[in-house]
């Protein structure tokens, strides 16, 4: 039973902003196709079923960042998914998209310019200021109603996320809802064997507060990723420094070194952290250089860590092969080269073999199972949302969700 209206409550032939998350990984400026899309597919292809039109509004990236890129590529592939065509706009909310969105018929599907190009959308604020920005006041008067189907924006109190729903009709859309639903009912249930976390990937300020907030239902974290290396620096290794012009550990560690070091001492009997690291071998300037593991005690500060080690993923996969429920958030390591997808493949795979109930979390960590093949049918769920899943593992709300339910009272 949720608690906020969905399409189902949508009367036909209406002018709809839909926001997705069709936040995707970008290789060298190439957009890459992943769940998310066919996930959101699937919602607009029920919505088309009853005559809206259709504008969409999503973000990629954040700015400075490389991934930050205009939309016109996630036109393409979510046009390749509906089997339709998908027009863009390279606007968000000036004249151009205004009349892009007037010329909109039943049937059309329209996708606007990243969201996150405009000011006011970023910051996290109440519901109220981001419903006075700007691209609220303006966009809202062009639609007869918003659904929201970003569930893993939902963890972000940003304008297109709760700032509609102060001004107009809102409703959830099947993403949403399906994601919401399935997540929140992981939490609280009893398993049959230890449950085991896999915690990577790069954004520790996600994954930190899992550990605290996780510590009575979770009997052991493995820790790999950025997230692994900073508690490996806290555990008095000399590793998880930015080295070669990387800007992934030290800003985080200025943030959430103390709570790091504080975790590591409370929790420390709960947290397995990696005996062994994988980097680029061969001399400098050979190109691609082979993988080389490192025991950690022999570890300097010079060198990049992109993968766990051989002894690390033994040592994690047999944790997994007799655990009665395993969570991911994360990957190991940079799975997206081949030389450092031991780490995230192997245990994956691992998972998919064991005999658990298994839920896999994160944009990019469910990516890996595409790109290697592995079968999404081998383990309980992927969830597409990376921060949204973690928060609703752990029962923290999701701002997202409670702009909808407070637009449904
Ligand atoms: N040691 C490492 N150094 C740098 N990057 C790493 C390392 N280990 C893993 N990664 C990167 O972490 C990324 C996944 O991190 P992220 O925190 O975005 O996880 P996610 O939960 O899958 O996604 P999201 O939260 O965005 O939905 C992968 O793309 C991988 O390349
Ligand atoms: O990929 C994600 O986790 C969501 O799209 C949110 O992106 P953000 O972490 O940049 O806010």
């Amino acid at each position: 039973m949720t608690t906020f209206q969905t399409i189902d409550d949508i009367e036909p032939g209406q002018r709809l902003l839909v926001r997705i998350d069709v936040n995707a990984p970008v290789d060298d400026g190439v957009v890459q196709d992943d769940r998310r899309f066919a996930r959101h597919a699937e919602t607009i292809r029920e919505l088309l079923t009853d005559d809206h039109a259709i504008t969409l509004l999503a973000h990629q990236g954040r700015p400075g960042r490389e991934t930050f890129v205009s939309l016109a590529q996630h036109a393409e592939i979510l046009a390749d998914h509906l089997d339709r065509p998908v027009d863009f706009v390279p606007d968000t909310v000036g004249e151009q998209a205004r009349a892009a969105i007037e010329d909109l018929e039943s049937g059309d599907v329209l996708l606007l310019e990243n969201v996150r190009m405009c000011d006011g959308e970023l910051p996290e604020e109440e519901p109220a200021v981001k419903a006075d920005t700007d691209l609220v006041g303006t966009l809202a008067d062009e639609f007869d109603a918003y659904v929201n189907d970003a569930y893993p924006t939902a963890h972000r109190s940003h304008a297109s996320i709760v700032g509609f729903p102060v001004v107009m009709d809102a409703y959830a859309g099947r993403v949403m809802e399906q994601e919401y639903t399935a997540n929140t009912a992981v939490r609280g249930r009893s398993f049959d064997g230890p449950v085991t976390m896999i915690l990577g990937g790069t954004k520790a300020e996600d994954v930190i507060p899992v550990v605290e907030r996780l510590a009575e239902e979770v009997d052991r974290f493995c820790l790999g990723g950025v997230v692994g290396e900073l508690f490996l620096r806290a555990s008095g290794h000399d590793l998880g420094y930015d080295v070669d012009g990387t800007e992934l550990f030290d800003h985080q560690w200025a943030d959430h070194g103390e709570t790091v070091e504080r975790l590591l001492s409370e929790y420390g009997e709960k947290i397995a952290l990696p005996t062994d690291l994988a980097s680029e071998g061969g001399a400098e300037g050979e190109g691609e250089g082979p993988r080389v593991e490192t025991p950690v005690d022999e570890i300097t500060k010079e060198t990049s860590y992109l993968d766990v080690g051989s002894e690390t993923i033994e040592r994690y996969t047999d944790l997994v092969a007799e655990s009665g429920a395993v969570y991911v958030k994360g990957a190991p390591g940079v799975f997206e080269d081949e030389r450092f997808a031991d780490g995230t493949v192997e245990i994956l795979s691992a998972i998919a073999d064991a005999d658990c109930v298994s839920v896999v979390g994160g944009g990019d960590t469910a990516h890996a199972i595409e790109l290697y093949d592995l079968a999404a049918d081998d383990f309980t769920r992927v969830s597409i949302a990376g921060g949204a899943y973690v928060r609703a593992l752990t029962g923290e709300s999701l701002p997202g969700i409670e702009a909808l339910e407070e637009a449904a009272r």
